[in-house]
């Protein structure tokens, strides 16, 4: 299968990248600066996507700064509504299945149970309603189409809460986490397996019940506090950076965007549709951890070789 995936540098990009080349097929990126999410015109997309000709188009790119979408709502919402459309546009022009990436952040956060599919969104961030709208835009532009929605997504790519966590143990011996916002940590290596899986469904049938909005996180919950916890004990048993975790409430991290307190995704309708689950972050998270402390000792002897 040939995947024509959008972004260059993001962690699900990158993993789709490996995982496409690991399972034998051939991925190749549609990004900066031939095209520019906010900026392109459709006619560019459609050049570059039938020139390109894949089997599958995954829209894995998106503004996705929460805090600083607050502040810069046009361009948010440019790149997430707008970007989002055009690719979704022109996938359909060219008949070709489409899997866009969105987010637990389209839900409020307040309810008792996690999330399906059918629950009403109500975001609460700048960043989680310009998703919502994307959402929307690709489902009436494109029919042959799957949302996928993840969640608190880690790797060993650019930048997540486990490099965040590192890197602040490495200055304090405390970090304080907050305890009461619970979701579900996505390997994007588990993304990215979810993701061929389900276009290779696609690419396979049209039945239409193979596509729609599916749940697509690890199947483990977490507060952040917890997450913070499960990094650090791994961390310290591989000779890494660790810190004591400070479990506070939201109220006492104030920051610009609000997030949801219950962001748990119920991904039982992937399971059923596809039969793919996502293995949870107390069995992907060593893996990772590992790959992060490797390349940043890497790194530092690479570092120290020049200053000699
Ligand atoms: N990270 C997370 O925790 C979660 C992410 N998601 C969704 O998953 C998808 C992938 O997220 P993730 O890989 O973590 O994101 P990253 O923040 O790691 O990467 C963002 C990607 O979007 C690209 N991008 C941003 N702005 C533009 C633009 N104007 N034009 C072209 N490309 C642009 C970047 O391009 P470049 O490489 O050029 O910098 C980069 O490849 C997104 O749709 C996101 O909303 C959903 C839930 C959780
Ligand atoms: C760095 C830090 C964060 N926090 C809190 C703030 C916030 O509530 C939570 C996570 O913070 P971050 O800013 O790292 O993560 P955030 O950018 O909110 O992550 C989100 O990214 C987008 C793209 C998504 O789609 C979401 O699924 C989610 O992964 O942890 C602390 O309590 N202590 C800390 O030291």
């Amino acid at each position: 299968m040939k995947i024509l995936v959008t972004g260059r540098n993001g962690q699900v990009t990158r993993a789709i990248m490996e995982c496409s080349k690991a399972q034998g097929h051939k991925a190749i990126v549609l990004a900066r600066p031939q095209f520019d999410l906010a900026t392109s015109d459709v006619s560019t997309v459609r050049r570059l996507m039938s020139a390109a000709a894949p089997d599958l188009v995954v829209s894995a790119a998106a503004y996705t700064a929460v805090d600083q979408a607050e502040t810069d709502e046009k361009r948010a919402l440019a790149a997430n509504v707008g970007g989002a459309e055009q690719i979704a546009i022109c996938a359909d022009e060219l008949r070709i299945p489409l899997i866009h990436l969105s987010t637990d952040y389209v839900f409020s956060g307040e309810n008792g149970c996690p999330w399906r599919e059918h629950d009403e969104p109500a975001p609460r961030s700048v960043y989680g309603y310009s998703k919502l709208l994307g959402e929307r835009a690709v489902a009436n532009a494109c029919s042959d189409h799957a949302i996928l929605r993840t969640a608190w997504v880690y790797s060993p790519f650019g930048t997540n809460f486990v490099k965040t966590m590192l890197r602040l143990a490495q200055r304090s011996e405390a970090v304080s986490v907050v305890g009461d916002q619970v979701g579900n940590p996505t390997s994007a290596h588990d993304l990215a397996a979810a993701v061929i899986a389900v276009g290779s469904n696609m690419v396979r049938s049209r039945d239409p019940a193979l596509r729609g909005v599916f749940h697509a996180a690890g199947m483990q919950e977490a507060s952040w506090a917890d997450f913070a916890k499960g990094i650090f004990d791994l961390s310290r048993s591989q000779g890494g950076p660790h810190a004591e975790v400070i479990e506070i409430a939201t109220a006492d991290y104030p920051t610009r965007a609000s997030r949801p307190a219950n962001s748990r995704l119920d991904c039982s309708r992937l399971a059923s549709v596809h039969n793919h689950a996502l293995p949870g972050w107390r069995h992907s998270l060593p893996g990772v951890l590992a790959r992060i402390l490797a390349e940043s000792r890497s790194l530092s002897v690479s570092a120290e070789v020049t200053r000699r």
